[in-house]
């Protein structure tokens, strides 16, 4: 989709020589790392910090140095995707599954550019899906705690069984409505045992690029 082409491509010109730069992971933040691989090969240094087994197997076939976050007290920057962006810029992300390595990985970074097409920007998160990343080990006693709640959990599956993180995680996608206080609903969730992590990524972006038709404009707060 070319509105995810501009986003991706115009975030690769916030990277300069020399950052450790944190790699996304989804269909958008593709784009950005193609361009990187383009400008690698054309002389551009940087190391990066991949998010998911799929970001690092394109970021290597492209000629780009994967360095993991153990390595590195900090990332420069983060260029990642999200499914959903609020006017304050809070998001929810995980739609790939990958929200655990994304998080972590945004958390250690000075700066974080999300790359989305228009249709992810909404007044209120809710719409999309909510991926609560869980262990498998009595998972089904969380989805009871969240069925009770209303949220209408769905185990995620793929292949007809259950999707697996890269940490080896089960993802449960819950459906809230319109979260009025996604801090409140993070710090639930996260109370609850067997939760590893939620897809709330909450003021964590200090800037998004969102693609449009012919072009792609920089948002910041
Ligand atoms: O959070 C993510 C993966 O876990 C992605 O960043 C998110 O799903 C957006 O993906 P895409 O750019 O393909 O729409």
């Amino acid at each position: 989709m070319i509105q995810k082409k501009l986003a991706g491509e115009k975030a690769a010109e916030f990277v300069e020589d020399g950052m450790i730069v944190g790699l996304g992971s989804g269909s958008t933040v593709y784009y950005t790392i193609q361009k990187l691989g383009e400008l690698v090969k054309n002389g551009l240094h940087i190391k990066g910090v991949s998010t998911s087994s799929r970001t690092s197997s394109l970021a290597a076939s492209l000629g780009i140095q994967l360095v993991s976050l153990n390595e590195v007290e900090k990332i420069d920057l983060t260029i990642d995707g999200a499914d959903e962006v609020d006017r304050n810029f809070n998001g929810i992300k995980g739609g790939g599954g990958a929200l655990l390595f994304e998080k972590m990985v945004a958390k250690a970074s000075a700066k974080n550019i999300w790359v989305v097409d228009q249709s992810k920007r909404v007044n209120a998160l809710g719409s999309f899906p909510l991926p609560v990343e869980v262990i498998p080990f009595g998972y089904t006693h969380v989805n009871k705690a969240l069925q009770e709640r209303g949220f209408k959990p769905v185990l995620r599956t793929e292949n007809g069984e259950p999707f697996q993180t890269d940490s080896h995680h089960y993802i449960l996608d819950i459906h809230t409505g319109s979260i009025d206080d996604p801090h409140a609903l993070h710090q639930w969730l996260k109370s609850l045992t067997g939760v590893v992590e939620t897809g709330l990524f909450i003021d964590i972006a200090d800037a998004v690029i969102v693609g449009e038709k012919q072009t792609a404009s920089i948002v910041t707060k």
